[in-house]
């Protein structure tokens, strides 16, 4: 018979309406738990009206699954869903935070960083447009996306997913959203969530709030920041997020002033919901109301309680869904969690899902499976990789500049432990969670990017670490040093030393004293190198490029100059940190802004 719900001609508010008046509870709190793919089926789908599911970092149906065995994989689980008595879509969440980078073949675009380096919102629009197309060609309809932490720590793991240190740089980089998930209408209502059809993808802005403010950079940790910092630095990217439509915000694992973002009903309630007319739905992060406690777990009925009165919408859980079900199930019925409170998750869930047409198109087909890494979206990454170069030295007095090199000479020296290494130069969130080394998908490497860019007649040697007797015994008419930091994620990444991986500073030493050369960094953040400086012609920061390292050899030898700035201070030493644009002590070795020029030849 005829339901209102269903009626796309309805409008949105009368749908949700009509369909929350129709739900049980327990159809209710399904709606409110997104499981992992390891732990989801069509039957779990059906049994516990299960609202959404998520990819973890590296979670795939197959190693190098192709895009129809995605499509497949999640169409079966979205049956299911809608073999429910009121067949509500699920929504299926991945972490493409620079491209869809844990599938096969997909094209990577540099880390948050390095896009920070271009200062270009259009070039970021343009690459959220192509990412929400390479998301749709696995048949996913939203992605846990961008993350705008404004890290002020690059001790902090998780600072290469950082667009900048400084907030009005993130706040210009939330354009993203507008290419994920579409740009608003004119008129369209502060704070209401919009996702404009089947090419895009519902975003999320993370991690609310302070994500990247943490004491000495320790991820997870404490925030510790007066009511004007914390809405001064880290609270503006939100104001842009939702004026911007964003149809999701996640919540950061960290404290805020010693109250753990999880259960901090005055911001997540208080703050973003009522002060700022925030509309979509808040999800916790992986295990998120589990670390609310110490140890984490410890008391998890509590964790829902504390969570889910603090506003948080849907809950990552990602295994134990059926604790989560019957703990918050018996928490409403004795009156701990309020009925109201379920009301509003559920009806920010729906209206996330009304407003993206998923009950209109609920399954995906393979019409978007020729968007995955396909050469415009390749061109797009390598445009943005020659953007986020930041060229910190070139030449030595007296003489002139040393970079654009020349593409004929007599014969090359690329060197270094990331000059091959695909997966270095993609950094964490690459095919791994964690990234890993070597050739993780398909892309081009920095010295194949050389190779095919200098002329024929020009011989290239690669030696990832040449001794002192090979230098000695070669003749190069310069080298090109590519070293930096191994992937990392969250974590694991934390670091008090911010040291280049061995042997790189040795790499250095012996390539840069016997031939000259110039260095190209490949790392996360600003690393240690300033006892390095004088022993080379030329430096210059490629951050985490992606899989189109094409864009370094194309403005190393200068088909394009050098653009990019500095979004992040590069410090002397580790001792000075934190250290920021603006504080009243910053001595860096290359300040926040800085970035040269190739003087036009
Ligand atoms: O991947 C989902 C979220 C992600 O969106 C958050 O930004 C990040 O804080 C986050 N961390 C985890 C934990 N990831 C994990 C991956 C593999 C095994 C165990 C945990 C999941 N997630």
């Amino acid at each position: 018979e005829y339901m209102k719900y269903k009626d796309p001609k309805q409008p949105i508010n009368t749908r949700i309406k009509d369909l929350i008046g129709r739900m049980t509870l327990a159809e209710k709190i399904g709606q409110m738990t997104q499981i992992e793919r390891q732990v989801a089926s069509a039957d779990v789908m059906k049994k516990y009206f299960i609202g959404s599911i998520l990819s973890g970092g590296g979670s795939v149906p197959a190693p190098q699954a192709s895009p129809s065995i995605w499509v497949s994989m999640v169409n079966e689980f979205q049956k299911g869903a809608l073999s429910t008595r009121l067949g509500i879509p699920m929504i299926y969440g991945i972490d493409a935070v620079h491209g869809n980078n844990n599938v096969y073949n997909a094209t990577l675009f540099p880390h948050n960083v390095g896009l920070g380096a271009t200062r270009d919102p259009d070039l970021i629009k343009r690459i959220g447009e192509a990412t929400a197309l390479e998301v749709r060609a696995t048949g996913i309809q939203y992605t846990f996306a961008p993350c705008i932490a404004v890290c002020r720590d690059p001790r902090w793991g998780r600072c290469y997913e950082s667009y900048s240190e400084d907030h009005t740089v993130v706040q210009q980089m939330t354009d993203i959203i507008l290419g994920l998930q579409g740009e608003i209408p004119v008129n369209h209502t502060k704070g209401v969530p919009y996702v404009a059809g089947k090419d895009k993808v519902a975003a999320c802005a993370k991690h609310f709030v302070g994500d990247g403010g943490t004491h000495n950079g320790i991820n997870e940790n404490n925030t510790i920041i007066d009511e004007h910092g914390l809405l001064s630095i880290h609270m503006p990217p939100y104001y842009d997020s939702i004026i911007k439509g964003v149809a999701t915000i996640m919540v950061s694992y960290s404290s805020l002033n010693g109250v753990k973002m999880h259960a901090n009903h005055d911001l997540v309630t208080g703050y973003l919901k009522s002060k700022l007319h925030f509309r979509g739905f808040v999800i916790s992060d992986w295990l998120g109301i589990d670390r609310i406690t110490s140890p984490p777990g410890e008391n998890y009925t509590y964790s829902v309680q504390a969570g889910i009165n603090a506003g948080i919408d849907m809950v990552m859980v990602p295994y134990n869904y059926t604790d989560y079900i019957d703990d918050l199930t018996s928490l409403v019925h004795k009156g701990i969690v309020n009925m109201n409170r379920i009301d509003d998750a559920v009806r920010r869930i729906l209206r996330v899902k009304f407003t993206m047409g998923l009950f209109e198109n609920p399954l995906a087909d393979l019409s978007f499976a020729d968007q995955l890494g396909k050469k415009e979206h390749r061109e797009l990454a390598r445009e943005a990789v020659r953007k986020s170069l930041v060229l910190l030295k070139n030449g030595n007095p007296p003489n002139q500049q040393f970079l654009p090199l020349p593409k004929k000479a007599r014969r090359i020296l690329v060197a270094g432990s990331h000059a091959s290494n695909l997966g270095y130069q993609c950094g964490g969130w690459s095919i791994q969670w964690m990234g890993s080394s070597g050739d993780i998908t398909t892309g081009t490497t920095i010295l194949d990017a050389i190779k095919s860019t200098v002329a024929d007649s020009t011989p290239v040697v690669y030696s990832e670490n040449p001794d002192e007797s090979f230098m000695k015994h070669n003749d190069f008419s310069f080298a090109i040093v590519v070293v930096g930091e191994p992937p990392y994620s969250e974590t694991v990444g934390d670091s008090t030393d911010l040291t280049i991986l061995d042997p790189g500073p040795d790499t250095i030493r012996t390539v840069c004293s016997a031939v000259k050369c110039v260095v190209v960094i490949v790392s996360g953040r600003p690393v240690v190198i300033e006892p390095y400086v004088p022993l080379m012609e030329a430096l210059v920061a490629a951050w985490l490029p992606g899989t189109e390292g094409q864009g370094v050899a194309d403005v190393l030898f200068g088909d394009y100059g050098f653009t990019g700035k500095l979004p992040r201070t590069w410090f002397k030493s580790v001792d000075q940190l934190p250290m920021n644009v603006g504080d009243p002590h910053y001595d860096p070795l290359y300040p926040f802004g800085f970035g040269l020029a190739i003087n036009s030849s």
